[in-house]
């Protein structure tokens, strides 16, 4: 809760006329069943002894019902408009609060995991809004128009009237939701392992049918399914509670206030038809229990969803912008000085690594897989921080600048670089937002895949499908790195750029590095055997150190 306040004041006025709306339905409410049972009763009554006037109840009844319908549905459009609209807010908040988190060591989880947070867990709590607060809200309200609707007309039932509607109102509710806090936790973490199952099976779907695996990916969706079918059966039986107990709430006031009715009855205290009637509207008063009720069955799995959303927003992620942040020169040397890091305390990954790269430098590094060459690009493109040792672009250490800063200067094409739902330009506009048609064959050209572009019925307007579903391995790759080529940094970091390229087109797109980096610093990680002029210097790891420098 503490997470949906701020969202909450900030649309005050909104969640303000949801509430009037609220109470002015279950008045609307109470009031018709009131005055109906006043009605019907002094009309039997009128044939007998009492002279009874018809045309003023029988309006009442008929505008207070019109007001419950209008009342409603104004209720529900205002109460769901802002909800979603805050939940929205929420979302984007979180989705924003996410990216930071996931560079390099990454935030404890999965992304199924996140997905659920950012989808289930908050429609979880559009509950908590719409059948916790403004309920509980309008139910105070109820509370106090009980009391004085008793005192007026039957003082000595007072008590016993709000007794029955604060522990039907509040004090039930209070105990579900204690109760239920076990199973609220574990439902959601249920919905969270089935995302990630179902998402695995997806992802690895042709894996798995390849090694014959199929079955082993079903029984492990099979397994998450079930357990959210036990969890969630349990939270549908406290959820059925609700509405039982609320009747039983009902029931058991109204008994009391009719015992104490007919004695003032008998003494003459009260009239038939205002006894009837005062009954009647407590049957209407109690009927904002039915969703408190029901909601606190399921607000413990909106109390487990909205930790988890906690979680994400109050997790301090581990690179930040300094306070005083140092401008970069717009070109200057890369210096990696005695730079040590590991994943772990006990594991080193890095050790004492130190080189430089000068202003339109060549660099590639070598060495065996696992050796740390992707791990040191990471760290010059600070997706985390250095263990030891600084490193420097243009005389200022990166950590001094704003990550917005660094990545204007230093771009970097990951091992794993994707490519985004949408089209060949959208994906090229990522590197370069206003990039013209020509900027981005050029880029194209580079990566050795205009030609294919070209071909294509739509050019670069042709939709590319999810995780680039409809490019073949090594086409995806190069569009990637016509993406990173598009940036404007002076220095360009390349890991393994000719994953998924034949030899015959790694070999020809190498020696094209020059062309397409004129001008540029490029530092390139790479296995492949390289063209001698390709590069102006070779760096060679060996388990985290470097061990040789060959000029070229
Ligand atoms: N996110 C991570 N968490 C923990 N350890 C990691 C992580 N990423 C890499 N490592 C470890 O760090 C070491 C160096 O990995 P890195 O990816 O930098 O090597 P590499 O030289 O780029 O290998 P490759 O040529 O196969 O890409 C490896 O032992 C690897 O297991």
């Amino acid at each position: 809760m503490k997470l949906l306040w701020p969202l909450i004041l900030r649309r005050a006025p909104g969640f303000l006329l949801a509430l009037a709306l609220s109470v002015l339905t279950l008045a609307a409410g109470a009031g018709l069943l009131g005055v109906s049972g006043w009605f019907l009763t002094g009309a039997a009554l009128a044939g007998t002894a009492v002279a009874f006037e018809l045309f003023a109840p029988s309006s009442a009844v008929r505008g207070l019902s019109f007001l419950r319908i209008g009342a409603r549905y104004g209720e529900r459009m205002t109460g769901h408009a802002v909800t979603l609209a805050m939940l929205s807010e929420l979302r984007s908040t979180l989705f924003a609060r996410l990216i930071p988190l996931v560079p390099m060591k990454g935030v404890a989880g999965r992304t199924g995991d996140f997905v659920a947070r950012l989808t289930a867990d908050i429609e979880a709590l559009d509950m908590v809004m719409l059948q916790a607060v403004l309920p509980l809200l309008t139910a105070c309200t109820a509370a106090a128009g009980l009391a004085l609707m008793l005192w007026l007309t039957l003082p000595e039932a007072v008590p016993v009237g709000v007794a029955g509607f604060a522990l039907t109102a509040l004090a039930v509710p209070l105990a579900l939701v204690l109760g239920g806090r076990r199973i609220g936790a574990a439902t959601v973490s249920a919905s969270s392992d089935l995302r990630v199952a179902a998402l695995d099976g997806i992802d690895g779907h042709g894996d798995l049918v390849a090694l014959g695996a199929t079955e082993a990916g079903m029984e492990r969706f099979n397994a998450a399914a079930a357990q959210l079918r036990v969890a969630r059966l349990a939270e549908a039986r406290r959820v059925a509670l609700g509405p039982a107990l609320a009747q039983l709430g009902a029931g058991l006031t109204m008994a009391a206030t009719l015992w104490l009715g007919l004695e003032a009855l008998a003494s003459d205290r009260i009239s038939g038809p205002i006894l009837t009637g005062v009954l009647l509207a407590i049957l209407g008063l109690f009927e904002v229990t039915g969703p408190i009720l029901r909601g606190a069955g399921r607000i413990g799995s909106a109390l487990a969803a909205s930790r988890r959303v906690s979680e994400i927003v109050t997790t301090r992620p581990l690179i930040r912008d300094p306070l005083a942040p140092a401008r970069l020169p717009g070109e200057g040397p890369l210096v990696i000085d005695h730079v040590s890091y590991g994943y772990g305390i006990d594991r080193p990954v890095l050790t004492d690594v130190s080189f430089t790269a000068q202003p339109g430098e060549r660099i590639a590094i070598l060495g065996a897989s696992g050796s740390g060459k992707s791990t040191l690009l990471g760290l010059i493109t600070r997706l985390d921080d250095v263990n030891a040792g600084a490193i420097r672009f243009g005389g200022i250490d990166i950590r001094d600048a704003t990550l917005a800063d660094l990545h204007d200067h230093i771009a970097l094409l990951t091992q794993d670089a994707p490519v985004f739902i949408g089209t060949v330009r959208d994906n090229l506009r990522i590197g370069s937002p206003f990039a013209d048609d020509a900027t981005l064959y050029t880029a194209l050209g580079n990566a050795r895949l205009a030609e294919f572009v070209r071909g294509l019925p739509q050019g670069l307007d042709t939709w590319l499908g999810e995780s680039g579903a409809t490019l073949s391995a090594g086409q995806a790759r190069r569009l990637c790195l016509a993406r990173t080529l598009l940036s404007p940094a002076r220095l360009i970091l390349l890991d393994e750029p000719t994953a998924g390229l034949d030899g015959a087109t790694e070999a020809e797109f190498l020696g094209d590095l020059l062309t397409a980096t004129e001008g540029r610093t490029l530092v390139v990680a790479t296995h492949a055997a390289l063209p001698r002029a390709a590069v102006d210097r070779v760096v060679r790891f060996e388990d985290g150190r470097l061990v040789e420098t060959e000029r070229r």
